[in-house]
């Protein structure tokens, strides 16, 4: 959370980022440790069925940098069309035109010569690069995609359909978050200031009045104290604890802060609504490979002395395709996403060399995400305690075309696997019945149907929650410049004001958002631009 603060902006984070996570074979580590707030969805009642209290898991960095310090690092813009629509949704100056220049602002391309030059650009405070080794698999996973038709090229182009091996938001083998790219680069600054351990519990408001003056935080010993602005306030704490923090601070539908004893301050219906986010299952499959623990000595040196090798990326996860199914809204436009896993430098289980981890029977995942959810979920506060967890409804799967999408995604994914390249590889499908889907025949859409809602794969790519749009949509929370409308001196800036998630991986729109607002703010009070 920044706080305008005369010439001086406060930080307000969790935790700094650990060395480890910047290590990207070991993105998975992180997910569930102290850097994660290790967020749970309250039962769902379509999706999840066959987890632990049909609950989903939702990991969201607590930890400065965010996110972007547990991610999978995937660099991904999102279909033109996603910001066209955002505009037309009534928020000037968010069409693909009008953000290409703040997505290009942030960038630093270090391999610019593969890419559109038009479209991207070196220099920015963000690195993007391809990571520095891909397992083989990855590139017959590129050669399946041709042989079905799909164009190999970059997905962040002129086009979004096809398959790539995707650039990421790291240099020379190594996690660029957020933190490490912005704020690291201005720690030194006298007008930042940056408290760690620290919660922000609400806004403060000028007496009886809808003016913005500052905010409530919370130490890690407990201790509250109130941090005044000059100018304004700015939210930025992600799509789940935006809303709750807007929630806490007496913004949002006033029936429902009454319930839980917090006084409305101003209602506004759409706090915490059109809560959505991409939503997946994981395809197993089975390829002939020698399955060893690849985290060895060898593996560690390569790394250490080159940053290379199956440390330095991700397996096959830097792998993606767009394509479409018969569902899309638009016509040839994506509408499914696959991502790709298997290959990770994961620790051996008993710390051997060279572990035998199963028998010629290496497991490799295509997981396809619906790009386009019509299922809305929310987010609202379960007590008035800022410390505690608000009450997440993830809603998947309610609305029966993002089931009918999942399972277009699932056929395309065996459809690939047979294709010649992926054959070589003996790849073939886990046929394991899914718990509770026993009953039915494996592989017809009453299964899948079934498996989907059993084992969902609820993506992280949470969006929608403090939703942009304008004065006249009851249901708006900012408007085109991410002021919160009906209070003066507070903006939101982070994936919580898409009005739409955007059709790919989040972190760059994030980025992208954020540069926006950061010129916004500086153009509202005069500064250089
Ligand atoms: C496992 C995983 C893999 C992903 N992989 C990719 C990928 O490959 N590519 C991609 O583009 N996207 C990926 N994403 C999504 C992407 O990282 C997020 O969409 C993006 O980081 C969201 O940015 P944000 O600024 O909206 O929120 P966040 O990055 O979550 O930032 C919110 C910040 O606010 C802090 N905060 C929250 N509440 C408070 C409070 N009350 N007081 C103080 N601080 C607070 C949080 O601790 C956090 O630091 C992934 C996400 C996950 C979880």
């Amino acid at each position: 959370m920044m706080l305008g603060h005369g010439n001086q902006h406060t930080s307000v984070f969790s935790g700094d980022e650990p060395v480890g996570a910047q290590i990207p074979s070991m993105f998975l580590n992180f997910i569930g440790s102290s850097i994660d707030w290790r967020y749970t969805t309250e039962p769902e009642s379509s999706a999840c069925l066959g987890s632990e209290g049909r609950r989903c898991t939702w990991p969201r960095g607590k930890v400065l940098g965010g996110t972007s310090v547990l991610n999978g690092m995937m660099y991904i813009r999102g279909n033109h069309e996603d910001y066209d629509n955002w505009a037309a949704m009534g928020n000037p100056g968010w069409s693909y035109e009008d953000v290409l220049p703040f997505f290009m602002k942030s960038e630093d391309n270090l391999q610019l010569d593969e890419v559109d030059k038009n479209l991207h650009a070196k220099g920015g405070p963000l690195p993007v690069s391809h990571f520095p080794y891909n397992p083989p698999l990855a590139y017959a996973i590129l050669k399946g995609g041709e042989e079905m038709g799909y164009a190999v090229q970059d997905l962040n182009g002129h086009n979004s359909t096809g398959f790539m091996i995707a650039q990421m938001t790291a240099r020379n083998g190594i996690r660029w978050s957020s933190a490490r790219s912005f704020l690291r680069p201005a720690r030194n600054r006298n007008n930042l200031h940056i408290l760690l351990n620290t919660t922000a519990s609400k806004v403060l408001f000028k007496p009886d009045s809808k003016t913005v003056v500052g905010v409530e935080v919370i130490d890690q010993y407990g201790s509250s104290r109130k941090i005044f602005a000059k100018k304004e306030v700015i939210v930025s704490g992600g799509a789940v604890n935006s809303p709750q923090i807007l929630l806490l601070s007496g913004i949002g539908p006033a029936d429902e802060l009454m319930k839980v004893n917090v006084r409305p301050v101003h209602n506004l219906p759409g706090v915490g609504k059109n809560l959505h986010n991409h939503v997946a299952y994981f395809t197993n499959f089975f390829i002939d490979d020698t399955d060893t623990a690849p985290l060895n000595w060898a593996t560690a040196m390569e790394y250490l002395l080159f940053r290379d090798g199956l440390m330095s990326g991700t397996g096959i996860s830097d792998v993606t395709a767009k394509v479409h199914t018969r569902y899309a809204d638009e016509p040839n436009l994506p509408d499914l996403q696959l991502y790709f896993s298997g290959y990770t430098a994961s620790c051996s289980r008993t710390g051997q060399v060279g572990e035998l981890l199963s028998n010629n029977m290496r497991s490799v995942q295509i997981f396809p995400a619906v790009l386009h959810p019509k299922s809305r979920g929310s987010i609202t506060l379960a007590s008035t305690d800022p410390l505690a967890p608000p009450r997440i409804v993830a809603n998947y799967l309610t609305d029966d075309r993002d089931v009918k999408t999942l399972i277009e995604g699932i056929k395309f994914a065996i459809k690939l696997s047979q294709t010649a390249p992926l054959k070589q590889y003996g790849m073939r499908l886990d046929k394991t019945m899914a718990t509770g889907c026993e009953s039915l025949t494996f592989g017809t859409d009453a299964y899948w149907e079934c498996a989907v809602r059993q084992d969902t794969g609820p993506e992280n790519h949470q969006a929608g929650s403090c939703k942009m749009g304008p004065i006249s949509d009851p249901m708006a929370v900012v408007d085109h410049e991410l002021r919160v409308h009906g209070v003066r001196g507070l903006r939101v800036m982070d994936t919580s004001i898409m009005p739409q998630v955007t059709s790919g991986n989040t972190h760059a729109p994030a980025v992208m958002i954020a540069e926006k607002g950061a010129y916004m703010v500086k153009r509202a009070w005069g500064a250089k631009v």
